[in-house]
């Protein structure tokens, strides 16, 4: 007790405080700090309560962080910040903002007595907390607006949370994962990205790898099953897409993002590897896809320049070319009794279905993941079962591990995706005329159904391969296309007996197609494709009848590839989207 104007016991703290010229009754207990108004007559009004772990520092005097301003105070005065829910804008999600209350004491002791209480309480009550950070900042992401972004709305809040930061400003892409991959990260709770898709993706690749380096498992078995990372990703959001922050916060925003990682969420998330013969090729979290989503993305990239407008202007080009591609998909089903993509239900903080299925993706393990590691092998190999066969000519082929929602999409090309389940949506468009595919992708920006099309279907899986079909290949390809052309039916006959690898590379030479732009084309043959890969020519020039996959924004280097889920592979500083409509 200090005087009679504060108590203290061992559950709760209390005393008489001011805000303003309003008496209020403060209170502190193990999970929450209140106050509560007491009227002239001493009856209680209205209270506000703040949970201890969204606290986000306690600061003598008056403080204004953002911009930093101290105003005139007194040493009876204390501030405190705290995470401030504010109404949504037009997304799901809600947007976080830093909330501030001036508090003057009853005397100087009250005043240090309450510091030392509210920062003992944020010891005590989040320890998940980070407090070093290796931060990856891109300055060319989105708008270029990376570094201001970063200095002028995140690095203060991290200042005030007491987070230590070390900054890298990328020179180079690639950079941030081969820092990670190499570099001592001793004393690092998390590594951030601020930029887009790309640069999240970088961090990523040199987490899971670093993380299977240390316990020696091989990447490139597309049987193994990896090592889940500890080493948080945190996301501010700086990009052109900004999908991965988009769907796992549902709002692109600094201050949101910068908020979850300071207060330690924490959010599970899957990840696939995309393999070629027995090599693995990338990891991907949202979205890879080919037709369609891949020649957006290989236009895109001639047209860096326009920044996030390039997508735009892509997408109209891409989609006036009226492109179909040949293939055949194979998928293992998932389990169809715990969720469907058509169940229309969504993936918010919280979700059931992830959290329990945590249990049957490490059935072995307690919370320690030291124990992932010593019996590894005595898991599945993830690709057992019976594998479904489809073939036909395709808009697109799509695959996302989440909803994959973002500011063009809201509700994401897989609504009902889950972040953290171990399973992967797979999407398959099949040839259309215009309008329909006009229809099919104008539904992601709006609440209707877009897999209630006759041309659409999806399906949840656990892996997916594909092969481009045979035929109409070059003449100097002749031998190759016999070869392609038995395994092709090899896979058709048998589908479990074929190693991905089996069906070479092929060229292929175009058919003829209608582009809406026009003219009839010719009749093109196309160059290697391992060249054309990179370098894709503008609509009308591109060969037609095998595209690229897009995998999280980037293009892959093979066509033909193995896709595998790793159920909660990775965590992000984030912990899904909370929902603001109250649905
Ligand atoms: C008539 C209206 C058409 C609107 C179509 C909307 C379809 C949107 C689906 C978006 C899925 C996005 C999946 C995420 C992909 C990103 O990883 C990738 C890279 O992002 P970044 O590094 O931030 O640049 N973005 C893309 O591939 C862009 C796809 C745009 C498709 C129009
Ligand atoms: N300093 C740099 N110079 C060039 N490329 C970079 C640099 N830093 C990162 N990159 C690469 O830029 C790509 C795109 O970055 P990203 O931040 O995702 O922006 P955007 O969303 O606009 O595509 C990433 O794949 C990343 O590897
Ligand atoms: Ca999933």
């Amino acid at each position: 007790m200090i005087g009679k104007e504060m108590e203290i016991d061992s559950v709760r703290v209390e005393s008489s405080l001011w805000v303003g010229n309003k008496r209020f009754k403060a209170s502190l207990s193990e999970w929450y700090f209140s106050w509560t108004e007491i009227d002239k007559r001493n009856r209680e009004k209205k209270t506000v309560s703040v949970p201890v772990s969204e606290v986000i520092g306690v600061k003598e005097g008056r403080e204004e962080i953002q911009p930093r301003k101290k105003l005139e105070d007194s040493d009876l005065d204390f501030t405190l910040f705290y995470v401030k829910r504010n109404r949504r804008g037009n997304t799901r999600g809600t947007l976080w903002s830093l909330g501030r209350t001036q508090f003057c004491c009853p005397s100087r002791d009250v005043r240090d007595q309450w510091i030392t209480q509210l920062r003992t309480a944020l010891k005590t009550h989040s320890p998940s907390r980070p407090h070093r950070l290796l931060v990856f900042i891109n300055p060319f992401g989105g708008k270029k607006r990376g570094k201001q972004i970063y200095h002028s709305l995140v690095s203060p809040l991290f200042e005030l949370a007491g987070i230590s930061c070390h900054v890298v400003v990328t020179e180079r892409a690639n950079q941030a994962r081969d820092y990670i991959l190499k570099k001592d990260l001793t004393g690092f709770e998390g590594v951030i990205c601020v930029g887009g898709d790309g640069m999240f993706s970088e961090l990523m690749h040199g987490v899971i790898g670093r993380t299977q380096q240390e316990a020696g498992v091989s990447e490139h078995n597309p049987t193994v099953m990896l090592q889940p990372c500890d080493l948080h990703i945190g996301i501010i959001p700086a990009g052109s897409t900004d999908c991965v922050c988009f769907a796992t916060v549902g709002v692109n925003d600094p201050v949101t993002s910068a908020l979850h990682i300071i207060i330690g969420d924490s959010q599970p998330l899957d990840v696939c590897s995309v393999h070629h013969k027995s090599t693995l090729v990338k990891y991907s979290v949202s979205m890879v896809g080919y037709g369609f989503y891949g020649d957006v993305l290989a236009e895109s990239e001639r047209h860096r320049w326009m920044g996030p407008l390039r997508y735009d202007y892509s997408g109209c080009m891409v989609f006036l070319c009226n492109r179909n591609y040949p293939g055949l998909v194979q998928y293992l089903p998932a389990d169809s009794h715990v969720s469907s993509p058509r169940d229309n239900t969504r993936c918010l903080a919280g979700c059931r279905v992830c959290s329990e299925s945590k249990e049957r993706l490490f059935p072995h393990s307690d919370s320690s993941s030291s124990l992932y590691s010593t019996n590894l092998s005595q898991y599945s190999s993830g690709l057992e079962g019976e594998w479904v066969t489809i073939e036909g000519k395709f808009k697109c082929v799509s695959l996302t591990c989440m909803s994959s929602s973002c500011p063009r999409s809201p509700t994401g090309l897989s609504p009902s995706a889950h972040l953290a389940d171990g399973t992967v949506d797979l999407i398959l468009v099949r040839e259309t005329n215009p309008l329909g595919f006009l229809t099919y992708l104008h539904r992601h920006t709006t609440t209707q159904d877009q897999f209630d099309l006759p041309f659409v279907e999806v399906h949840r899986v656990r892996a997916v391969r594909f092969f481009l079909q045979p035929g109409e290949e070059e003449e100097e390809e002749y031998e190759e296309e016999t070869e392609i052309e038995s395994s092709f039916e090899r896979v058709l006959e048998d589908p479990d007996k074929l190693h991905t690898g089996d069906i070479a590379n092929s060229q292929s030479k175009s058919t003829s197609q209608q582009c809406l732009a026009g003219q009839e084309r010719e009749t093109v043959k196309s160059p290697r494709r391992k060249k054309r890969n990179f370098v894709c020519g503008p609509c009308c020039t591109k060969p037609p009848s095998v595209s690229v996959w897009n995998c999280d924004g980037e293009i892959l280097p093979h066509t033909e590839i193995l896709c595998r889920v790793h159920g909660q592979l990775v965590r992000l500083f984030a912990r899904g989207i909370e929902d603001s409509t109250g649905a």
